[in-house]
């Protein structure tokens, strides 16, 4: 099962994930919320996951940010990748896969109920609450495995309690979370991250 920890802006925390079996890291870049990460502090993180594994995925996380600038800047800043969050266009996609070959795609089935993976081009789809980083949970028995297809990420309100029965549930390549390893919004939480690792991966 591959995990991705979201919203993370200390690079100690990335090394901790990384070090404890996170496959990808994901900085957010959105100035309202708790985990938004200037440039320099996303460099940091993403020099602090890649020195501690070079393998691991480290992910741009944006919603409202301009197509083209998010991928100018995830290339600039050193991400393997830029997931973006909402409402883009076919076109935003193309653009932004012609500046970073690798581009995720979050949505929600609320948004978006006919959605299926790579549609836009994108190497992964994230399906996610209706509000990204919110920690809601979502009907995951709305997901329709054959429209939808493999290789997707589930989001949305999971934690170290609940991510094997999610997993068990809804069957994804891999999960994400943000919320459910926290303390409060923004603060990482070293013990509820190691604690849903080994929870996703035991499902
Ligand atoms: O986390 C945020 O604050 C955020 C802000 C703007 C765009 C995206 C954001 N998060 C994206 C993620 O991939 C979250 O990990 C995902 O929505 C799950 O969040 P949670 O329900 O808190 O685990």
């Amino acid at each position: 099962m591959y995990v991705k920890v979201c919203g993370i802006s200390d690079p100690a925390v990335a090394r901790f994930s990384v070090e404890r079996g996170a496959d990808a890291i994901g900085v957010v870049m959105s100035a309202p919320s708790p985990r938004h990460a200037t440039p320099e502090v996303a460099a940091a993180v993403v020099r602090a996951a890649h020195e501690t594994a070079p393998a691991t995925d480290t992910v741009l996380v944006v919603r409202e940010m301009d197509a083209r600038e998010a991928a100018d800047t995830a290339v600039r800043l050193g991400f393997d990748v830029l997931q973006l969050h909402g409402a883009y266009s076919p076109e935003d996609f193309a653009a932004a896969i012609s500046r970073i070959p690798r581009v995720w795609r979050a949505t929600s089935l609320a948004r978006e109920p006919d959605v299926r993976a790579g549609a836009l081009g994108e190497e992964r789809l994230l399906l996610d609450g209706v509000a990204a980083g919110s920690g809601e949970s979502w009907d995951l028995t709305a997901i329709d495995h054959q429209r939808i297809g493999d290789g997707w990420l589930l989001a949305g309100g999971l934690d170290p309690e609940s991510v094997a029965t999610a997993v068990r549930s809804a069957r994804p390549w891999g999960v994400d979370v943000s919320s459910g390893v926290e303390s409060q919004p923004g603060v990482k939480d070293l013990d509820r991250i190691v604690r849903f690792i080994a929870a996703a991966r035991s499902a």
